[in-house]
C-alpha cells in the first residue's frame, strides 16, 4: 500500500472523495484509456528504476476528471514510493513550500494538483529546488536577512493543471516530461463503467453503459458520478438499471443527450441570444452566466469546442450551427439550422 498524505485542499464533497477513492484503478494496466500516455509513463518509470534514481519530473495536463490524480497514484504504486499531495491554492508563500519540501524523504513524490495556481514566490523556489534538490531560505529581516541553502532529499515533482498554457516557461521546461491527457472516446467510458458497475456490485446492461458513456462528457469522473445517479433512480424507483432508466434519471439531473448539463447550456444559450452566436470574449460570456472566467474557459468551452457546437477564433467564441441546432434556434437572419435537433 501506498503511503499517502493529503493537504486537506478539495472542491468536492466528502462522500465523492471516498467514492472516487473506491473506483480509482491501482495500476497502469487496469486504467483505461490513454494508452500513449500509458506507454510513456511505463518507459520512464522503467528507464529511472533501472538507473537507480527518481524518475524525471512529470507533468500532468488536460481537463478535470481525465485522470490526473488517479496517475499520480498509479506511479507512486507502481515506484513503491510514498507520495504528498498538495495544491497549488495551498502554496501561497514560499514557506508553505519550503516546509513541505524539507519534509520529504528521498524518493517521495510531491504531487502539486492545480500547480498553475501557485504563488509566484514559491514558483520561484520550486524552479531550484527541481533542477538542483536545493533551496535557499531567507534567515532574518532587513539589512541583516542572509540565504541559507537547503540540500534536499531527491524527489520527483508530479504536477497537474487543467491550464497548461498558464504555467511560466521556466517552470514548465523543469518537467522532463508532459502528459496531455485526452477526453475518453465513448467504448473507453463504457469499460470504465463497466469496472465501476462491477465494484460497486450494481447490474447494468450494456446498452444502458453505453448510453451513459455519450453523454459523459468524455469524461470518467463524470461518467462515474452519473451512474450513482442512475444507480438511485433504479433503486428508488424498483426498476432495472436499463437504457430507460438512464434516460429517465439524466432528464432528472438536467444531462442532455449531448451530455450537456445545466452550464454548458447556458454558455451556449448566453452565446446565441445575448450576443448573436458570437464572436465574444470568454470573460463577457462568463459574467452572462454568472460563472468564473477559469471555469468556463477550462471546464466549459473545451467540452463545446469538442462537441463541434462551439470554435474559437482570434477575436472570441463563435457558436456553429449545430449549436443553433442543438438548441432549436433560428440562425441569425431566420435560415433553419442544418443539423440534428437533438432532445434536451
Ligand atoms: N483512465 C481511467 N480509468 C478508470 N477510471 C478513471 C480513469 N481516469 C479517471 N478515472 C476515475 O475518474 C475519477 C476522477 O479521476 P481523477 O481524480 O484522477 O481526475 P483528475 O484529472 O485528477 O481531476 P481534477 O483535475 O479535478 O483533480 C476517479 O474516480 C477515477 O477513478
Amino acid at each position: 500500500m501506498t503511503d499517502v498524505s493529503r493537504i486537506p485542499e478539495s472542491p468536492e464533497s466528502e462522500a465523492e472523495i471516498a467514492f472516487e477513492g473506491a473506483l480509482r484503478p491501482a495500476n497502469l494496466a487496469e486504467f483505461v484509456g490513454q494508452a500513449k500516455v500509458r506507454l510513456q509513463l511505463e518507459l520512464l518509470l522503467k528507464a529511472a528504476a533501472m538507473q537507480s534514481r527518481t524518475p524525471d519530473h512529470i507533468l500532468l495536463a488536460g481537463p478535470p476528471g481525465l485522470g490526473k490524480t488517479t496517475l499520480a497514484l498509479i506511479v507512486a504504486e507502481e515506484t513503491g514510493q510514498p507520495i504528498r499531495l498538495t495544491s497549488g491554492p495551498a502554496l501561497q508563500h514560499a514557506g508553505d513550500l519550503a516546509a513541505v519540501l524539507s519534509s520529504l524523504v528521498p524518493g517521495e513524490l510531491l504531487f502539486i494538483d492545480e500547480i498553475h495556481r501557485m504563488a509566484r514566490t514559491a514558483e520561484e523556489m520550486l524552479y531550484l529546488a527541481m533542477e538542483d534538490f536545493r533551496i535557499d531560505i531567507m534567515v532574518g529581516k532587513g539589512a541583516g536577512a542572509t540565504s541559507v541553502p537547503l540540500e534536499l532529499a531527491p524527489f520527483t515533482v508530479i504536477g497537474a493543471t487543467t491550464r497548461a498554457g498558464l504555467l511560466p516557461n521556466p517552470l514548465r521546461d523543469r518537467f522532463g516530461f508532459t502528459a496531455h491527457l485526452e477526453f475518453y472516446e465513448d467504448g473507453e467510458l463504457e469499460r470504465v463503467l463497466a469496472r465501476a458497475a462491477r465494484l460497486l456490485d450494481l447490474r447494468v446492461d450494456d446498452a444502458a453503459l453505453a448510453e451513459i458513456a455519450t453523454r459523459s462528457r468524455g469524461t470518467p469522473r463524470i461518467a462515474n458520478r452519473l451512474l450513482r445517479r442512475v444507480r438511485d433512480y433504479a433503486l428508488v424507483h424498483e426498476t432495472d438499471a436499463d437504457e430507460q432508466a438512464v434516460q429517465h434519471a439524466l432528464l432528472v439531473y438536467d444531462v442532455d443527450a449531448l451530455g450537456l448539463d445545466r452550464l454548458d447550456r447556458a454558455v451556449l444559450q448566453a452565446l446565441i441570444d445575448r450576443f448573436a452566436g458570437g464572436p465574444v470574449g470568454v470573460r463577457s460570456l462568463a459574467v452572462s452566466v454568472g460563472e468564473e472566467a477559469e471555469t468556463v474557459e477550462s471546464v466549459v468551452e473545451p467540452f463545446l469546442v469538442r462537441t463541434g457546437l462551439v470554435t474559437r477564433t482570434q477575436r472570441g467564441r463563435v457558436a456553429t450551427q449545430q449549436a443553433y441546432a442543438h438548441l432549436g434556434r433560428a440562425l441569425p437572419g431566420g435560415a433553419v439550422p442544418q443539423g440534428p435537433r437533438l432532445d434536451i
